[in-house]
C-alpha cells in the first residue's frame, strides 16, 4: 500500500475510520486490540493528550497489521512529532500550506480538514484531493457535500464530525465520500470500563455499514 502517492487507499479498508482519543497509555494496545477484532484497521490517534504519541509509537511498533495514524495536527512541529512516533499517517481538522509542505517534507500521507469551498481550492492547489470535511455536521454535512459533487468533480471526502452508525449510510452514498470518521466506536464508559468486547461490536457494525 502506497498511501504517500494515494492516500486515499486509507478508505479501502472499511468505511469507518475511528477518531481515537487516548487518555491513558496503557489503554492504547487493548483498546486498538478490539478495533482489529472487529475489523477495524485504520486507527487515527489524535494528539488531543499527553499519552497520543507514545501511544501511537506503542502501536506502531506492536500491531504491524494496524495502519496507525495521527489526529489533530495543527502545525508543522505536530507533524514533526506525528512522524517521529511512527505515524503512517496525519489528519487535520483544518489545512494550511505551512502543515501540507511539511507533511509532504516528512512523506507524511495527509488528510486535510476542510470546511469552505476555499479551503478545498486551497488544497487541491497543494495536491490534497482526497479532504476530510470538519465538523462536518455543523457545517452543512450531507447537504454540502451534494452540492460540491459538481463543482469539485474529483475531489473525495471523509466526512467526520456529527456521523452517527445511522446518518454513516446516507453519508456513504454520497458519490464524493469515500468513508466517514467518527469517535462512536471508542465511548467513554466502556473505554474506562476495559469493556473492549464492546468495542469489538461496534467496530464490526461500523465495518459492515453499507450505503443506504
Ligand atoms: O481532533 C480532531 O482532529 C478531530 O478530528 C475531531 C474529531 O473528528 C471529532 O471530534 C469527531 O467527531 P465526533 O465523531 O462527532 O465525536
Amino acid at each position: 500500500m502506497n498511501l504517500i502517492n494515494d492516500p486515499l487507499q486509507l478508505a479501502s479498508h472499511g468505511p469507518v475510520i475511528p477518531v481515537i482519543v487516548i487518555e491513558r497509555v496503557q489503554e492504547a494496545l487493548p483498546l486498538a486490540e478490539a478495533l482489529l477484532a472487529g475489523g477495524v484497521s485504520v486507527l487515527e490517534v489524535t494528539l488531543r493528550t499527553e499519552a497520543a504519541l507514545p501511544a501511537i509509537a506503542q502501536l506502531a511498533k506492536t500491531l504491524p497489521e494496524a495502519i496507525v495514524g495521527a489526529g489533530t495536527l495543527r502545525c508543522a512541529a505536530d507533524a514533526q512529532r506525528a512522524k517521529d512516533a511512527g505515524a503512517r499517517f496525519a489528519v487535520s481538522p483544518g489545512y494550511t500550506p505551512a502543515l501540507g509542505a511539511a507533511c509532504r517534507a516528512l512523506q507524511l500521507p495527509l488528510l486535510p480538514g476542510v470546511a469552505t469551498s476555499s479551503e478545498v481550492m486551497t488544497a487541491l492547489d497543494d495536491g490534497f484531493s482526497f479532504l476530510k470535511l470538519f465538523p462536518a455536521a455543523a457545517v452543512g454535512g450531507h447537504a454540502l457535500l451534494k452540492s460540491w459533487a459538481s463543482p469539485f468533480a474529483g475531489v473525495h471526502f471523509c466526512p467526520t464530525g456529527g456521523i452517527t452508525p445511522a446518518n454513516a449510510p446516507q453519508y456513504l452514498q454520497l458519490s464524493n465520500v469515500r468513508c466517514v470518521g467518527g469517535s462512536w466506536l471508542l465511548p467513554g464508559d466502556a473505554v474506562r470500563a476495559g469493556d473492549w468486547a464492546r468495542v469489538t461490536q461496534l467496530a464490526r457494525a461500523a465495518q459492515a455499514l453499507r450505503p443506504a
